[in-house]
């Protein structure tokens, strides 16, 4: 799942996990925040660490496939060349979690549009944030699409559990 921050990923990505359980499959979410403080401390997010962070992603959720877990990567994954990677290496499928500008501003649960949008001089300033500051590319071609401005969650939930389970 690829979406700027507050976009819905860990939301649906958590749901869907239960959806599944509750069906008896094996399925685990990696997380970019929970990843990158457990397994890429190392990492910021310059172009480069964030390809870095996607690739180390999907470097572990291709060993979990491998013993039939279903794996949902739930990353910011800004750029369409480390998406296109993953799909030839791994046969990932890209799911688009799109929503405006201005609707996640106005959710902003973590405080990090504001930081964003601070005069540049302010300690507090974001410089590099997604979407705001710092590049997103919306996916050329993905394989499915959920709007999180217009779609409730359970809307978008059962998109992605068809999606899944159709795949
Ligand atoms: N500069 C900047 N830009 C974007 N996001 C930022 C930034 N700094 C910190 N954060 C927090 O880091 C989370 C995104 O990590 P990801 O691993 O998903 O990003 S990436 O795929 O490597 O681009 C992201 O989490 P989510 O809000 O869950 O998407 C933010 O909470
Ligand atoms: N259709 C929807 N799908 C997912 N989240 C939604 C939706 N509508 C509203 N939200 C809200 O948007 C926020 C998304 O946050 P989060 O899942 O942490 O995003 P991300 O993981 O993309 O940063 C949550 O507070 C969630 O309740």
């Amino acid at each position: 799942m690829t979406g700027l921050s507050g976009a819905g990923k860990s939301t649906i990505a958590l749901n869907v996990k239960a959806k599944l359980i509750e069906r008896g499959h094996a399925i685990e979410v990696l997380d970019g925040d929970i990843f990158r403080k457990n397994l890429c401390p190392d990492l910021g997010f310059s172009k480069e660490h964030r390809c870095e962070n996607v690739r180390r992603m999907g470097f572990v959720a291709n060993l979990l496939a491998q013993n039939k877990v279903i794996v949902i990567i739930s990353a910011i994954n800004p750029y369409e060349e480390i998406r296109q990677e993953l799909a030839e290496k791994y046969q990932a499928k890209t799911i688009f979690v799109e929503c405006d500008i201005q609707t996640l501003q106005q959710r902003d649960t973590k405080g990090l549009y504001k930081r964003a949008f601070l005069p540049k001089n302010h300690p507090d300033c974001i410089h590099n944030f997604t979407g705001i500051n710092d590049t997103f590319e919306i996916p050329k071609n993905p394989d499915l699409a959920v709007n999180t401005a217009s779609e409730s969650i359970d809307e978008s939930t059962s998109k992605v559990v068809d999606f899944i389970l159709n795949n």
